[in-house]
């Protein structure tokens, strides 16, 4: 018998949904229904019999009572999940998410890219189903086309109110646009010179240098993606709000609004991942668990954040008010002085600034420890720089070659992995999924950027040239920036991240500073030679990122 091609997950559980390959299976089987078994590797064809359980709405008669007993057996509680079929491959089946919890982006990573569309849909056992998708014209479609008909979404907002408050990153329509528009300021050429000139260049000199000399000199072994985290997390208070933490300092303080931050947007994301809300509200009420440490996460996050807020407003009483000076004083100074809202901001910056520049940077640094040519390259690119020690914006900007390592970086690991949207009324996506008011739509970037659809055969390499072109004229090289839907490492469409140009600047800098005088030679424990991807809502390196920091010759 011929069985027929399907390319197949190999999660256990993973219960597809595909009566678009019915047809050709139930030629090639005489009608049979037939249940499939669950392939060791991932596989093009599927062998029959066991777990993978193929149905159809219109089962044969002699198979009703097979399927029935077989639910019964093994399927019951997926029985809510599966009821609804489309001419998508589904995958609807909490066990299989529940058994993959510690790998849930790759798991669905794997979902979108055994789909022949690059979209699934995600059914529910209480709530409304998920569509997941890595397809670009999906994309476009939520994030730009659509713009009105996709938005942050109620339960969205409410799974991360308790953090996020009305900050941008949680309100829709007036509230978002408004903070849209007097955070711009903040993004102009001239406060992104100052950033990089100033602020980057003081913090790198003055702390993150000292730092690597000092574990050089030692052959200490330093969590690389921590230092990171505190050097992004200064740099975001500096420039958004004139406030330094120095949580970047020799002896690296225990900084308990670091943990409390971690901490709550991890369990708002397990919050997002709940099936239905109502497990969350009834855990909130009782003040129980995870809730209850989330309240007292939420607790610490205020604190630091009154006082940023106080600070900067006892400063404009006494100084005077420059609304030009950043971006706390901006808002107070166009009237929005509530403490609750200033906060919100406060929050909502620093979870825009600290977590993703740090996670792209960690993941840098591993993948040019793993491909030497590429650090080279780089190398060669900084020390043709006549200003090695200060690096001014426009030298930083012209770092084509290091701009587009670190595009190759975060499409392998993008900082924000996954990003959805919800429907707010009926839909049908450009691929045919059909989008009932009130699923979410999610859009998949690390998925996307391990596909071969859109990146070609060798989409796993670490090839920054993907990124250059030769321009024929000038006789140099260029960056070629890919269609944001295609690489919507940023988000897209109105909605695009507002921090892109700073996040780009920040990190060719680091890069600059770090390769320049050292090279990160990651500790590779035995058995564990590859660093495991994790991620809440920004990703990060599991358990950290140990490394020992060299002089370069
Ligand atoms: C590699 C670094 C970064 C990546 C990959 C990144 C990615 C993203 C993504 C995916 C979003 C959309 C989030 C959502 O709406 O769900 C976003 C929004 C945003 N980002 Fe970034 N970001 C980075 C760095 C920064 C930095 C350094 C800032 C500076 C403050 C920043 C400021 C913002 C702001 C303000 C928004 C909200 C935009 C809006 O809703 O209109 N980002 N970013």
């Amino acid at each position: 018998m011929t069985q027929p091609t399907f390319k197949a997950s190999n999660h256990p559980f993973f219960v597809i949904h595909v009566d678009e390959f019915l047809p050709k299976i139930k030629t090639a089987n005489k009608g049979k229904l037939t249940a499939f078994k669950r392939p060791r590797k991932p596989k093009t064809t599927l062998s029959p019999l066991n777990v993978y359980f193929l149905t159809e709405a219109s089962t044969p008669k002699k198979n009703k009572m097979i399927l029935p007993l077989l639910l019964l057996c093994f399927l019951l509680p997926l029985i809510f999940i599966f009821f609804n079929t489309k001419s998508y491959p589904l995958i609807g089946d909490y066990i299989s998410i529940y058994t993959n919890r510690h790998r849930l982006i790759q798991f669905l990573s794997d979902a979108v890219l055994s789909s022949p569309n690059h979209t699934v849909v995600l059914r529910r056992p209480f709530g409304p189903s998920r569509v997941i998708t890595g397809n670009p014209a999906v994309v476009q479609h939520i994030l730009k086309t659509k713009f009105s008909t996709y938005q942050k979404g109620e339960n969205f907002r409410a799974a991360l109110f308790d953090v996020l408050g009305d900050g941008i990153f949680n309100v829709d329509g007036d509230k978002w646009k408004f903070q849209r528009q007097l955070s711009n300021p903040m993004f102009n050429t001239k406060s992104l010179r100052h950033f990089v000139e100033h602020v980057v260049d003081t913090e790198l000199n003055e702390r993150l240098i000292p730092i690597l000399a000092t574990a050089a000199d030692n052959n200490t072994v330093i969590d690389l993606q921590d230092v990171l985290q505190r050097f992004a997390f200064d740099n975001i208070c500096q420039i958004a709000f004139g406030y330094d933490p120095a949580c970047l300092t020799p002896s690296l303080p225990h900084a308990s609004f670091a943990v409390a931050f971690e901490d709550a947007i991890r369990l708002c994301t397990e919050r997002v991942r709940t099936s239905s809300p109502i497990i969350w509200k009834i855990k909130r009420f009782l003040n129980i668990g995870s809730e209850k440490q989330l309240k007292k996460a939420v607790s610490e996050i205020r604190q630091l954040a009154v006082k940023i807020v106080n600070q900067r407003k006892q400063e404009m009483k006494t100084m005077g008010c420059d609304k030009s000076v950043d971006l706390l004083s901006g808002f107070i100074s166009a009237g929005y002085t509530d403490d609750r809202f200033l906060m919100d901001i406060v929050v909502s910056f620093i979870f825009a600034g600290r977590d993703t520049t740090s996670a792209a940077l960690t993941w840098f640094f591993w993948l040019i420890y793993k491909n030497p040519t590429v650090e080279t390259e780089i190398v060669n690119e900084i020390n043709r720089k006549p200003n090695l020690d200060t690096l001014v914006y426009d030298e930083v900007k012209e770092m084509v070659y290091t701009h587009a390592s670190i595009c190759e970086s975060m499409r392998l690991y993008p900082p924000v992995p996954i990003d959805g949207k919800m429907a707010i009324n009926d839909d049908v996506l450009p691929d045919g999924t059909v989008v009932k008011k009130g699923m979410t739509v999610s859009y998949h970037p690390y998925a996307m950027g391990r596909s071969e659809k859109l990146w070609g055969e060798d989409w796993s390499e670490f090839r920054p040239e993907r990124w250059l072109e030769e321009d024929e004229v000038t006789e140099t090289v260029r960056f070629v920036a890919r269609d944001a839907y295609t690489y919507p490492v940023f988000q897209a469409g109105p909605r695009m991240c507002s921090g892109k140009d700073m996040a780009f600047l920040q990190m060719k800098r680091v890069v600059a500073g770090v390769l320049r005088r050292f090279v990160v030679v990651p500790v590779v424990e035995d058995g564990c030679g590859e660093p495991v991807f994790v991620a809440s809502l920004t990703s990060k390196m599991k358990g950290g990122f140990r490394v020992t920091i060299k002089e370069r010759n």
